[in-house]
């Protein structure tokens, strides 16, 4: 008896709808040439479900990711719905989502082979070979600190983080370190906030508690940042809290050149939600210029975590050899390429991949 999986799919805003077009194309040709195949539900969210619905993530979208083996989600937000606040806002849905879930973990790796190197904005010398994991926190910290405060002279937010919310997620970044290059680096301000100050300790006690054979660091978000630049191959698996995991992601997408390359899995204890490091891209959206690659690669995460390694493997090495070819969407063309659009590309991986399947 073939499997097939439950998909439930949020393509969102913006670019969030073609992107996630790719991602489904693709899987329905591996699905062709496997034993398994797939179910899809398409569900709103973010704006798009603000414009249907009046509300960022309806219940119906919550009960069919519950429902299903795993969530796509493509991006949300963008200006028309800008002067929203609060609940209502197309990133609140998002929050929502990933607090339904428990996706307590976001796994957001950044590799850069030498076909992706010259397209960084660093020199090649020092991106070339760059294999890294972050580890952000995804369902705590400010994002979810209570009490939140605004009363048009002032505002506030808390970050908070108890013991059990640090140790679950750190176990997580030593579990992948051990899997890996063995090195696990937490990022924190304990120089400055208690909860820094309690997130270190924690590490600190958990690694000795359990994973003594893993080497620890820990280092300051400021400096990290610049690290993360500077000499950004020290890194193996980064751990670290919302919104530090936030930005720092993001200062490791310039490592590839491009936001549109970065995938994340958000993963718990049940359905996992699969979503690019990037969002809407409103610049861009509707004209056929976002990069797939983020949608794809957090396919790939999707495929790994449903127990099909070899199909994400033939996605991987699908994608590098389309690297290997001279198409390149806008955000990576430079001269000696032809541009490609979101299409293109998606259709250059999908059979790059068929061949390795
Ligand atoms: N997961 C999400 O849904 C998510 C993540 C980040 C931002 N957002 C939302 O998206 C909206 C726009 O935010 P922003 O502009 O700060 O960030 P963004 O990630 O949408 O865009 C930042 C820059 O990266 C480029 N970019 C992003 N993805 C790309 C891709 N796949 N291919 C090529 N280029 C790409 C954009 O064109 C833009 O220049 C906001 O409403 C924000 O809240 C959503
Ligand atoms: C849109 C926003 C809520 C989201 C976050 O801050 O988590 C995004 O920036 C991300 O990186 O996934
Ligand atoms: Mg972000």
């Amino acid at each position: 008896m073939s499997k097939t999986y439950k998909i439930t799919l949020l393509p969102g805003d913006g670019i969030g709808p073609e992107v996630v077009a790719e991602s489904v194309k693709l899987l329905d040709v591996i699905a062709e040439k496997s034993d398994f195949s797939f179910e899809y539900t398409e569900a709103l969210a973010g704006g798009a479900a603000i414009d249907a619905r009046n509300d960022p993530m309806p219940q119906e979208t919550i009960d069919a990711c519950k429902a299903s083996d795993a969530v796509l989600l493509g991006a949300v937000g963008g200006p028309k719905w800008d002067d929203l606040t609060g609940a209502m806002r197309p990133e609140s849905g998002l929050l929502k989502i990933r607090k339904e879930l428990a996706v307590f973990a976001n796994l957001r790796p950044v590799a850069v082979p030498p076909s992706l190197a010259e397209s960084s904005p660093l020199r090649p010398a020092a991106v070339i070979g760059v294999d890294l994991l972050t580890v952000r926190e995804l369902t705590g910290g400010i994002y979810f600190g209570q009490p939140v405060g605004n009363d048009g002279n002032e505002a506030f937010n808390t970050m908070r983080y108890s013991v059990e919310e640090i140790e679950r997620v750190a176990r997580v970044a030593f579990e992948w370190a051990r899997k890996r290059r063995n090195k696990v680096t937490s990022v924190d301000k304990a120089n400055v906030l208690e909860v820094s100050r309690l997130w270190r300790d924690t590490v600190k006690a958990l690694h000795k508690k359990e994973f003594s054979d893993v080497e620890l660091d820990h280092m300051y978000i400021d400096n990290a940042t610049m690290q993360m630049v500077i000499n950004p191959r020290q890194f193996d698996v980064i751990l670290t809290g919302n919104i530090f995991g936030d930005i720092l992601s993001d200062t490791s997408a310039t490592l590839g050149g491009s936001l549109g390359l970065l995938p994340s899995a958000s993963l718990g204890k049940g359905t996992g939600l699969f979503e690019p490091v990037h969002g809407s891209a409103p610049d861009i959206a509707g004209q056929g210029k976002a990069n797939p690659i983020a949608m794809i690669l957090s396919t790939a995460m999707m495929l790994d975590d449903l127990g099909e390694g070899k199909a994400a493997t033939a996605v991987r090495q699908g994608l590098e050899a389309a690297l290997g070819h001279n198409l390149r969407t806008a955000d990576l063309c430079h001269e000696g390429y032809t541009p490609a659009s979101t299409s293109e590309m998606g259709e250059l991986i999908r059979t790059e991949t068929l061949r390795h399947l």
